[in-house]
């Protein structure tokens, strides 16, 4: 019988490009298997759960087997890096995305460990089929000749810009061509603007100020390339695939991978008071991972006229519409920015297929505010990249992007004593972790970090908050709180977030540096009644805001005892149940702000209404240092300038 020719194969490394379409490599794949003198006949996709990022104990053998590799734990906080939303909707998307490859003929195996040492195996088990070999063909015990395994003729990846991830394609190129097989590394085009067209060709040339560098693109609607198209066929997997090497077994259901990844990550996630779903509270981001419910995303965004209201609503917190939501899909490339800029223009030309878009609001009238300040804020995104790009491993130094010594900005440890003889690094570590449970006694920062705790989800203004307050207010380390960010949010992405964290600690590239957010005006802005922070700390649900019983009215200063409950007379706290607790009698930070007794239509978005410097800051843990309260009242007068909205 004449033997089949060997298997040339492919090998495709995925990372965060889980998705079918708009796929540069997929897309050459399809393109190149066409051809008669193809350079393979099979694909082989793989996944790595990457063992630094995402702890994979969960995935051992037997309860004996011991991990090869340390825990998947933070450097300064020691918290998981990958906690349990972002595994969940990584894993939902990376199994969609293997149904996807299987609709067009091929597969996806999904593997655990260190990208280096998983192609590395996945190499030598190949290649000692040809040293067996002319053995490449055994014969099983049921007598018929076996496949042969075949020669991996390349291994393609795409890149990242994060030093981790750049360390991870310099271990894989070096794996694969030692073996003299060719690797090629593929640009990311998941972006808005495609690195080819930036308008440098260095990326030192990047400037420090994004509205410098939007304006060099504007206008942003002719930016972005057309996206690439869907496969409808791809090269089958090989004949023979290896296991998952030692100690690791991967299963090979949805749910008994999401056991193994969910399985180390222990609910309370190291936290004496964890957060408690509240009552009737509904999570802003109830999705799942994966490319198909991305697509869906982007469709209902537009066919609801959500894209194009996105500009009035995107300072909202309750609720899946006020913003797009598209991050998490964004971050693990399940979608790219240039097809929601694609689906946006069909929208503003009205050249949509979909029936729905036809009826929304705007259908073929050009682009609106709202698709303006979508692509605005896609290019942000874009940015914060650039920016790991450009500064490379300064973008998770304490000094930051701007390289600020101790004596321009002094910061309080977890780790270690203050240079300055102040700090107690147990304290901080107790402090911080009140801040991370949500109770440090200032509403609006306690609702975002329990609802980032039970969803993985917090709306950019809660997020500009919170980081103003842990590295502003309470002066710790901020590389602590981009930590514990990057373990909670569904969202994780690296520019985005540490390029975030920097920019609001005064670190990185604002250019009006020393803002500082006053959280207690910022949510009498933008939590008019109080319903978002009621809704996260249901503590304070009994607090009656309204004014003379009038429906209609809320007053400000009972609001203030949403805001800050330590301001509640006594006889209050009582009435109310809260009496007694910690984060009542004794906020971490009585945050200096006042209003006028003026009533207000409830939910009317007011702004400036209230004025600093009627409550100073006392009985606070950092009582006794006048430094620090010194900088908080300057900072506040900073903020009376820019009206608070910073
Ligand atoms: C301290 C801090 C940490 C953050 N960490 C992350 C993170 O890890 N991952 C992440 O995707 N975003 C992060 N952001 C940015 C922003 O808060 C989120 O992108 C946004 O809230 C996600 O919700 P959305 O998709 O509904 O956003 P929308 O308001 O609908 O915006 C549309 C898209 O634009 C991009 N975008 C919006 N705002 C920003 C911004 N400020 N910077 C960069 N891109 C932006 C996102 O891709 C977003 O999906 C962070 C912001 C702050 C202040």
């Amino acid at each position: 019988m004449p033997q089949a020719p060997a298997p040339r194969i492919l090998i495709h490394l995925l990372r965060r490009d889980l998705r079918l379409a708009d796929n540069p490599i997929l897309s050459e794949v399809s393109r190149l298997s066409s051809q008669p003198q193809a350079p393979f006949t099979h694909l082989l996709p793989v996944y790595v759960f990457p063992a630094q990022q995402i702890e994979v104990s969960g995935f051992l053998q037997s309860p004996e087997a011991e991990s090869p590799y340390p825990e998947a734990r933070s450097q300064v906080g020691g918290f998981w890096r990958c906690g349990p939303h972002r595994a969940k909707f990584m894993t939902e998307s990376v199994w969609d995305l293997k149904q996807g490859l299987q609709r067009v003929n091929s597969g996806l195996e999904i593997r655990v460990g260190m990208l280096g040492d998983v192609i590395r195996q996945i190499l030598e088990w190949y290649k000692s089929a040809g040293e067996d070999g002319e053995g490449e063909v055994g014969v099983p015990g049921d007598g018929k000749p076996e496949e042969p395994k075949g020669e991996v003729t390349g291994v393609w990846m795409t890149s990242d810009d994060g030093t981790e991830e750049k360390r991870e394609e310099r271990d894989v190129r070096r794996v694969v061509e030692s073996g003299g097989i060719e690797f090629r590394l593929w640009k990311d085009e998941k972006y808005f603007m495609d690195d080819r067209d930036l308008p440098f060709s260095d990326i030192k040339d990047l400037p420090d100020v994004y509205t410098t560098f939007r304006k060099s693109l504007e206008p942003l609607r002719d930016r972005p390339r057309l996206p690439l198209c869907t496969p409808s066929s791809l090269p089958p997997l090989p004949p023979r695939i290896p296991p998952q090497d030692a100690p690791f077994s991967v299963p090979i259901t949805l749910d008994e991978i999401m056991d193994a990844v969910l399985k180390p990550l222990e609910p309370s996630l190291g936290l004496e008071t964890p957060p408690r779903w509240p009552p009737d509270t509904k999570s802003a981001h109830p999705f799942t991972g994966g490319e198909t419910s991305g697509k869906e995303r982007v469709s209902h965004l537009i066919a609801s006229g959500a894209m194009s209201n996105y500009k009035d609503t995107r300072n909202g917190l309750l609720g899946t519409d006020f913003s797009t939501k598209l991050s998490a899909w964004l971050a693990l490339g399940c979608i790219t920015a240039r097809q929601v800029h694609a689906q946006m223009v069909k929208f503003e030309d009205g050249t949509a297929e979909e029936e729905s878009w036809t009826k929304a609001e705007g259908y073929g009238k050009g682009e609106n505010k709202g698709t303006a300040a979508v692509r605005f804020e896609l290019l942000w995104r874009d940015y914060m990249r650039l920016c790991v790009r450009k500064f490379g491993p300064k973008t998770f130094h304490i000094s930051g992007f701007r390289e600020l010594g101790e004596d321009q900005k002094r910061w309080r440890y977890v780790d270690r004593g203050h240079t300055d003889g102040t700090g107690n690094p147990a304290k901080t570590r107790e402090v911080f972790d009140r801040f991370r449970s949500g109770r440090t006694g200032t509403g609006f920062i306690d609702a975002s970090q329990r609802e980032l705790f039970l969803t993985g989800y917090t709306s950019n203004r809660t997020r500009q908050n919170v980081a103003s307050y842990l590295s502003k207010h309470l002066g710790i380390d901020w590389r602590l709180g981009a930590e514990w960010y990057e373990s909670l949010l569904i969202d994780y992405d690296v520019g985005n977030n540490w390029g975030n964290w920097q920019y609001v600690s005064g670190v990185g590239n604002d250019p009006r540096q020393g803002r500082t957010f006053n959280p207690v005006k910022q949510a009498l802005d933008y939590d008019a009644g109080g319903e978002y922070t009621k809704a996260w700390v249901p503590e304070l649900r009994p607090i009656d805001v309204r004014r003379d019983n009038n429906d209609k009215l809320v007053d400000q200063e009972k609001l203030m005892g949403v805001f800050q409950a330590w301001r509640l007379s006594e006889s209050d706290k009582e009435r109310y149940q809260l009496k007694g607790l910690q984060w009542v009698e004794e906020p971490l930070i009585k945050i200096p702000f006042s209003v006028g007794r003026k009533p207000r239509d409830d939910g009317a978005r007011g702004r400036g209404r209230g004025y600093g410097g009627g409550h100073r800051g006392r009985g606070s843990w950092r009582d006794g240092n006048q430094r620090r309260m010194g900088e908080i009242d300057k900072a506040q007068a900073g903020n009376a300038m820019n009206g608070g909205d910073v």
